[in-house]
């Protein structure tokens, strides 16, 4: 069969191992589910090109297994049912390649004219369907939390998703697609590196000709596969920089701009919600951010789950100038930090070169499976902040940093690089006053008065707490104008004449 033939030729050894593995997947739902209720889901994309070529050597293979063989080396040797969403708003180039391919290889085309969702609901009531073959990688903004076999969603109509490329690269793609030189539809060779609707892709900047500034180079040559979608308008109304805009969404002034930066901390892990670790972090960073002027005005614990990561990241990235993120992170089934990230941004995981290659010096090739996976980071939004105090660089992906600290001395270090680099953008603000003081009178006899200068003093925060139920009540006023914290506490002081005393902090 030609592909397997062309792959097992080809000296390039990981596209080997992708390709078994891939082919391995296929030859199980071929396996797994008869022929006639399987489907595949193709349209003329790079990847469902992929796709159509594996499952045609994955069916060779199961069928020459199973003693089958006849006329199966043709070029028409894999009849799985093809399923295609056809849009008006899709290229024609897609359209006529998708039509072309279909008859080359024989395909039983089953057209449907609407939305993913209801037209996969039309089909399984039409035709017993429980496997569905796509093209999905591990990149891709849907792929966040699926397997190579995935039940379709809640609220989808029920299916196996059955995903053989889900770990494949872009580089990957390619090498795939050229050694077996088989024909892909032709807008990748006009610079164009993912295809969506004729509103939404353009052909990709990164491959224009400089000498002629006209043309578009072949998609195969986009070396950093993670900017793949960068030809894909994408939808980002996130707050970036937080320089120029405040947490109300504002344009603010330099001064107003000192005072207001807030940040959000949240600490991913499992063992902090059983009870059987408490979380140093968390404590420790709200600390430090709040000496170089920063409001911490949200600190969360959330479970080691892709989705919990994902709405917490989702909510503070657009409330905060600044979110800190801490564990979740390595080889384990339950890191999960980078993909809930992604999923927050609704962006792919990619592999990241250059992470990968820090990475590498630091543990060699103490890994499993062809890549690091450690270095899949979400794509085009993220940055490696790099210090010479650490051994890997930190990760920030838009507005997000994610701290990769196991105990409070690496956090420490960790605090001083990101207040060193320029590029963290952790600007220290105006510095936070405090004033403490300390009183035995009973709460419910200062509480009148301290709810009246809260509204007379809304620009400073005043809280109070006790120590033990029959300690002394602390009152704190903290501000940044120093003058108006004094002003404060000079009010409730005289409100209760030589009730109170100075208390040095809040403890
Ligand atoms: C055959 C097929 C099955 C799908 N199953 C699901 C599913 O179970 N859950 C889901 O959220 N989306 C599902 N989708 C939708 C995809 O996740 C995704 O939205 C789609 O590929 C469109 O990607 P795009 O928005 O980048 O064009 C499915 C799509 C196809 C073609
Ligand atoms: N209109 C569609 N009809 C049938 N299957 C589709 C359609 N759109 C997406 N799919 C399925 O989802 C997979 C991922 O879609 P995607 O848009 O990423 O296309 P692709 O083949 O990966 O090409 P590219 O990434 O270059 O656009 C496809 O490989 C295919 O299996
Ligand atoms: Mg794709």
């Amino acid at each position: 069969m030609e592909i397997d033939r062309a792959v097992r030729e080809s000296s390039d050894r990981r596209l080997r191992t992708k390709y078994d593995n891939a082919v391995y997947v296929v030859q199980r739902a071929f396996a797994l589910y008869p022929f006639e209720e399987v489907a595949f889901s193709f349209n003329g994309g790079k990847d469902s090109t992929v796709l159509l070529h594996l499952l045609r050597a994955g069916y060779y293979l199961h069928e020459s297994s199973s003693g089958g063989g006849v006329e199966m080396n043709t070029i028409q040797n894999c009849p799985v049912r093809t399923i295609y969403f056809e849009s008006p708003c899709a290229f024609p180039e897609i359209n006529s390649f998708t039509y072309e391919t279909v008859s080359t290889y024989g395909l039983p085309l089953e057209t449907i004219h609407s939305d993913f969702k209801s037209g996969l609901e039309g089909l399984l009531k039409e035709r017993p369907t429980k496997a569905i073959f796509i093209g999905t990688r591990i990149g891709d903004p849907n792929a966040v939390g699926q397997e190579q076999f995935s039940p379709s969603s809640p609220g989808w109509p029920p299916f196996m998703r059955v995903n053989p490329i889900l770990d494949w690269s872009y580089r990957d793609v390619w090498s795939f697609l050229l050694t077996c030189k088989v024909k892909y539809c032709s807008l990748y060779d006009q610079g164009y590196t993912s295809i969506g609707s004729i509103y939404d892709t353009v052909p990709n900047a990164l491959l224009s000709d400089s000498s002629t500034g006209k043309s578009f180079r072949p998609a195969y040559m986009l070396s950093d596969g993670r900017l793949e979608r960068a030809g894909r308008t994408k939808k980002t109304n996130h707050k970036t920089d937080i320089t120029s805009v405040s947490s109300n969404g504002t344009n603010n002034t330099e001064a107003e701009k000192a005072i207001s930066c807030s940040a959000s901390v949240i600490v991913v892990g499992d063992e902090i919600l059983f009870g059987t670790v408490k979380d140093k972090f968390g404590a420790a960073l709200c600390k430090k951010l709040h000496a170089i002027g920063w409001r911490v005005s949200h600190l969360a614990a959330v479970c080691n789950e892709i989705d919990s990561v994902a709405e917490e990241v989702e909510r503070c990235k657009s409330t905060d100038d600044m979110v800190f993120l801490f564990g979740g992170l390595g080889p384990l089934h339950s890191d999960i930090s980078l993909a809930g990230v992604a999923k927050a941004f609704g962006v792919r995981l990619a592999p990241d070169e250059e992470f990968e290659e820090y990475l590498s010096q630091l543990i060699g090739d103490n890994y499993t499976g062809d890549r690091n996976e450690m270095a899949l980071l979400p794509e085009g939004i993220t940055e490696l902040l790099h210090h010479k105090m650490l051994p890997l660089p930190l990760i920030k992906c838009k507005n997000v940093i994610i701290l990769a600290a196991t105990n409070l001395d690496e956090l420490e270090t960790e605090w001083g690089c990101l207040l060193d680099t320029q590029d963290s953008g952790l600007v220290t603000a105006k510095p936070f006053v405090s004033k403490h003081l300390s009183t035995s009178l009973l709460d419910v006899k200062i509480a009148p008065v301290v709810a009246k200068l809260c509204i007379e003093f809304s620009d400073v925060y005043i809280g109070s707490h006790r120590i033990s139920r029959s300690g002394p009540l602390v009152v704190s006023f903290i501000g940044k104008d120093n003058q108006r914290v004094e002003a404060a506490a000079e009010k409730l002081t005289s409100s209760f004449e030589g009730q109170f005393s100075q208390a040095d902090s809040c403890k």
